[in-house]
């Protein structure tokens, strides 16, 4: 798996920050506008020509694969390709989770761009949000738990808009972290997921860092 260390602070993370969510909205904003819009073919032609431009100056220096995992010497971590969080991916919506006192919580809109059923959201994506949410509140000490299995309850079809994330921690067992997820309306809860986590048995990602950061912090002392 793709992780790295970047010897950057949290200010730094920040002026990146700065300068990639405001591009990722504005795509966001695009795939929004082609879903939607109703202009004559002879604009969308044009439309399509000048997007063309822009992908082509973004290719001018492209990473080889995906974006991968990089983090700060502070653990950090910058998921920017991440396909449900990640600040450099249009395709994820912009969920941000936050965690107090062990629940996980997120406020997310989803428009047009995540529609199954009409006018209602994609049980693929319900899926993948929760898939994130029980990700993250299993997540604990910089170890990250993979998904082992994820069950998905669709209790009635949740309307496009604003939809609310909740995850909690039910037990633990070993390396198992048991999570309960919730996504919710203004109605109350559409989907439900169970999922048992587990944490691998090796992570030689983190240890790599751990060890870089030891070295960095030798030579500079
Ligand atoms: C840094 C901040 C991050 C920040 C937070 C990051 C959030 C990321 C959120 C994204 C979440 C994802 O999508 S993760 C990506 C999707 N998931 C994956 O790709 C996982 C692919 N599978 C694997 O890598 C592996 O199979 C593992 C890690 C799941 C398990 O491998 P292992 O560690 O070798 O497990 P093993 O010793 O055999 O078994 C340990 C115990 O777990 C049970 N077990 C094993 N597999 C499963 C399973 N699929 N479902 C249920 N239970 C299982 C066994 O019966 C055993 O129970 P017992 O005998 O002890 O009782």
């Amino acid at each position: 798996m793709d992780f790295r260390l970047e010897d950057i602070d949290d200010a730094e993370v920040e002026r990146r920050l700065s300068i990639v969510e405001p591009l990722t909205d504005a795509v966001r904003e695009l795939v929004d506008a082609v879903i939607r819009t109703e202009v004559d073919d002879a604009e969308l032609v044009a439309a399509r020509e000048q997007i063309e431009a822009i992908v082509a100056r973004l290719r001018a220096q492209q990473k080889d694969k995906g974006y991968g995992v990089s983090f700060t010497r502070d653990f950090t971590g910058m998921p920017w390709g991440n396909a449900a969080t990640g600040a450099r991916n249009a395709v994820a919506p912009p969920l941000r989770i936050k965690k107090v006192d062990g629940v996980t919580r997120a406020d997310v809109v989803l428009g047009a761009a995540y529609e199954g059923p009409g006018g209602h959201v994609h049980g693929g994506i319900a899926a993948l949000l929760l898939d994130q949410l029980v990700g993250e509140t299993a997540a604990a000490d910089h170890m990250p738990s993979f998904t082992g299995t994820l069950t998905v309850r669709y209790l009635r079809p949740t309307p496009l808009g604003p939809v609310t994330l909740e995850g909690r921690v039910t037990g633990t067992d070993g390396r198992k972290t048991f999570v309960h997820g919730e996504l919710s309306d203004a109605d109350g809860v559409t989907v439900e997921a169970e999922a048992i986590m587990i944490q691998p048995k090796h992570f030689p990602a983190r240890d790599a860092i751990i060890s870089t950061i030891a070295k960095l912090e030798n030579e500079r002392s």
